[in-house]
C-alpha cells in the first residue's frame, strides 16, 4: 500500500514549497485542449520554479500522428508565452516525449511499457509514474484496463498513480461503473480524481480562514448565519465544447463537482488534522448531511435556465440553441440555481443558495455569508432596513475577502452606513498565486490526496443529483434568460424572504 506523504503538512511551519518526488508524467490525450491550455503550462511552471525533480520526464500519448520533435515544437509554442529564457525552455523541451497509438489497441500499451522502462532507466525515476487521463471520459476505463493488462498499474517499491479528469461518469451508474473498473486495477490511494476548484488558492484559504482563526468559528452556525450564497458565474458560452455540454448540462458540469465541493468546504466540521483522511472524512460527513432531493421538493428548490441571444459588452452573442453543434430545440440547461439544506446541528434551518451559469453578466466566483439581524435594533425607528452583516469570500477574480458592517456616518446626526473592510491577496502578498493545475499536479507527485475527491464523496454527490437529473430528463421546466444578465428571474422564487446578495 502506498505510504501517504505527510511533507505537505510541515509546510505550514517552514512555508518552503515541497519538491516533487522523482517521477514521470504520462499524459493520455496529449494532443488535446486541456493539455495545451492547462497541463503543459502547469508542468512547465513547476519546472521553472524548480519544484520538479531532476529525475523527471513527460510522455504525451494520443492518436494524432506526431513524433517527439513535433510534440516538442507544439510544446515550445505553448510555453514561449510563459518564459523568455531560451535556456530554460530548451532544458524543458529535452524532457518531453510523445507516442501515438489507438487507446483500445494493446500494442500501444506494449510499446508504452517498453518506452516507459527505457525512459525510467534513463531518468532514474525509480519507476514512479503518474498517468494523467486528459481524454474524453468514455475512454478512461479503456485506458485503465489496458494499462492493467501490461502491468503498468503495478507498484512495487515505487508508485503508479492516476489523475482522472472530470466528468467522472455522467450519472450515478456510470460513475459507479468507472469506479469499479478503476478499483479492479488500482487501490484508492493510487486514484486522484481531480476537481480543479480545489486547487484554487482562495478555495484552499476557506479552511485557513475558518480553522486558523478563533473569531469566525464561534459564529459559523445557525445561531448567527442567516443564509449562505455561492455563485460561480461565467460570461463565456460553451465555446467549442458543445459535443460534451449538450449531453452534460450545467448541473453535471458544475454542480456535481465544483459547487458541491465549495459548499462542503464552507460547511464541514473542523477536521481533527490536515491529514488527507481527516479532511476527506469530514467532507463526506457533510455531503451525507445534505437534505436529499425527491420528486416532490425539486421544483420548489431548483431552477434551471438556458441563455438566449443578447448583448454582452456591446457585442451580440448567440443564444445557446444557435451555438455550433447544439440542437435547435435543445433543453440542456446552461444555468442552475438551487436551495440546499444541511440537516445537522450546526446548519439547522440555514438555506444555502447555489447558482452557476454560462453567459452571465461577468466571470465571478464568490461565497457570501450573510449574518442574521441584530436581535433588537435600537436604530430601527430611523433606519428601517438595517443591512445585515456579511462576509464575502471572493474566489475569483480579485481574490480576497470583504467584511460588510454597519458604522456611524460622520456628522452631528446619527446616521448609519455600510462599511466594507476589504482584503485583496494581490495587495498583501507579493506573489503570483500558482494556478490550480500547478498545485494539484504537484500534490499528486508528492502523494497528497487531500485536494482530490475520494470515491465515496463522488458517489454521494451523484446520489444527491440523481433525482434531479431523472426528473429534468422527463419534464420541460426550462426558463430562458438573456445572455449578459444574472440568469432567469424565476430563480428569485427560491427565496421566501430576501433575494440574491448583490454581486459587486
Ligand atoms: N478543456 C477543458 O477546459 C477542460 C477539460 N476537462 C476534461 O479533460 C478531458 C480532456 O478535455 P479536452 O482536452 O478539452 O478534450 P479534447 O476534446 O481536446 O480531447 C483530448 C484528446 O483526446 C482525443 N480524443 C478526442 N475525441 C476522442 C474520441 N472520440 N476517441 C478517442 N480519443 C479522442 C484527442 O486526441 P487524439 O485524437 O490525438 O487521440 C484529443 O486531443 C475531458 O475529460 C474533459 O472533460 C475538464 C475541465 C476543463
Ligand atoms: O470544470 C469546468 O470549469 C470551467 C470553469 O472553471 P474556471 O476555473 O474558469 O472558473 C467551466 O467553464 C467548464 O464548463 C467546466 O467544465
Amino acid at each position: 500500500m502506498e505510504k501517504i506523504n505527510k511533507k505537505i503538512i510541515s509546510q505550514s511551519n517552514s512555508c518552503e514549497e515541497i519538491k516533487a518526488d522523482k517521477s514521470s508524467i504520462i499524459i493520455f490525450g496529449a494532443s488535446g485542449d486541456l493539455t495545451s491550455r492547462k497541463l503543459i503550462p502547469a508542468i512547465f511552471k513547476l519546472f521553472k520554479r524548480n519544484l520538479l525533480s531532476e529525475n523527471f520526464y513527460v510522455l504525451g500519448v494520443a492518436r494524432t500522428q506526431m513524433n517527439d520533435q513535433n510534440f516538442r515544437d507544439k510544446t515550445k509554442n505553448i510555453i514561449s508565452n510563459l518564459c523568455k529564457d531560451e535556456k530554460i525552455i530548451n532544458r524543458f523541451l529535452k524532457i518531453i516525449y510523445y507516442q501515438n497509438g489507438q487507446y483500445n489497441d494493446i500494442n500501444l500499451y506494449k510499446i508504452l511499457n517498453d518506452k516507459i522502462k527505457y525512459l525510467d532507466d534513463k531518468y532514474k525515476t525509480n519507476g514512479n509514474n503518474l498517468f494523467y487521463f486528459a481524454t474524453p471520459p468514455d475512454i478512461h476505463s479503456i485506458i485503465i484496463k489496458k494499462l492493467g493488462e501490461v502491468g503498468l498499474n503495478d507498484q512495487k517499491n515505487n508508485f503508479k498513480r492516476v489523475i482522472i479528469e472530470k466528468p467522472f461518469g455522467s450519472d450515478l451508474n456510470s460513475s459507479n461503473s468507472l469506479d469499479d473498473e478503476l478499483h479492479k486495477y488500482l487501490e484508492e490511494q493510487q486514484i486522484y480524481r481531480i476537481d480543479h476548484y480545489l486547487g484554487k488558492e482562495t478555495v484552499q484559504n476557506i479552511m485557513m480562514l475558518r480553522f486558523a482563526n478563533i473569531i469566525f468559528e464561534p459564529i459559523w452556525n445557525y445561531k448567527y448565519i442567516d443564509n449562505i450564497q455561492i455563485t460561480v458565474s461565467e460570461s463565456l458560452g460553451i465555446g467549442h465544447r458543445a459535443g460534451y455540454f449538450e449531453n452534460a448540462g450545467l448541473l453535471r458540469d458544475m454542480f456535481q463537482n465544483h459547487m458541491l465541493q465549495l459548499l462542503t468546504l464552507v460547511a464541514m466540521e473542523p477536521p481533527a488534522s490536515l491529514e488527507p483522511v481527516s479532511v476527506r472524512n469530514e467532507k463526506v460527513k457533510l455531503l451525507k448531511s445534505i437534505r436529499p432531493f425527491n420528486n416532490k421538493n425539486i421544483d420548489d428548490n431548483l431552477v434551471r435556465g438556458q441563455y438566449i441571444s443578447s448583448k454582452i459588452d456591446d457585442e451580440i452573442v448567440p443564444g445557446y440553441r444557435e451555438e455550433k453543434n447544439v440542437a435547435k430545440n435543445s433543453c440542456t440547461e446552461t444555468y442552475v440555481a438551487g436551495k440546499f439544506f444541511i440537516d445537522n446541528w450546526r446548519w439547522s434551518g440555514v438555506p444555502f443558495y447555489l447558482r452557476s451559469g454560462k453567459r452571465l453578466k461577468k466571470k465571478l466566483s464568490q461565497i457570501a455569508i450573510i449574518f442574521k439581524d441584530v436581535p433588537h435594533s435600537i436604530f430601527s425607528h430611523d433606519f428601517i432596513n438595517l443591512e445585515q452583516n456579511s462576509l464575502i469570500l471572493n474566489v475569483q477574480p480579485d481574490e480576497g475577502f470583504s467584511l460588510y458592517i454597519q458604522a456611524k456616518q460622520p456628522g452631528s446626526k446619527l446616521c448609519l452606513n455600510t462599511l466594507n473592510m476589504d482584503f485583496k491577496y494581490k495587495n498583501h502578498f507579493d506573489f503570483d498565486p500558482p494556478e490550480a493545475y500547478e498545485r494539484l499536479i504537484l500534490d499528486a507527485l508528492i502523494g497528497d490526496q487531500t485536494l482530490f475527491v475520494r470515491s465515496d464523496a463522488m458517489k454521494i454527490s451523484w446520489e444527491l443529483l440523481e433525482p434531479i437529473i431523472n426528473k429534468w430528463k422527463k419534464e420541460n421546466t426550462l426558463n430562458f434568460y438573456e445572455a449578459g444578465t444574472w440568469g432567469p428571474k424565476e430563480s428569485s422564487r427560491l427565496f421566501k424572504n430576501g433575494t440574491w446578495y448583490p454581486l459587486r
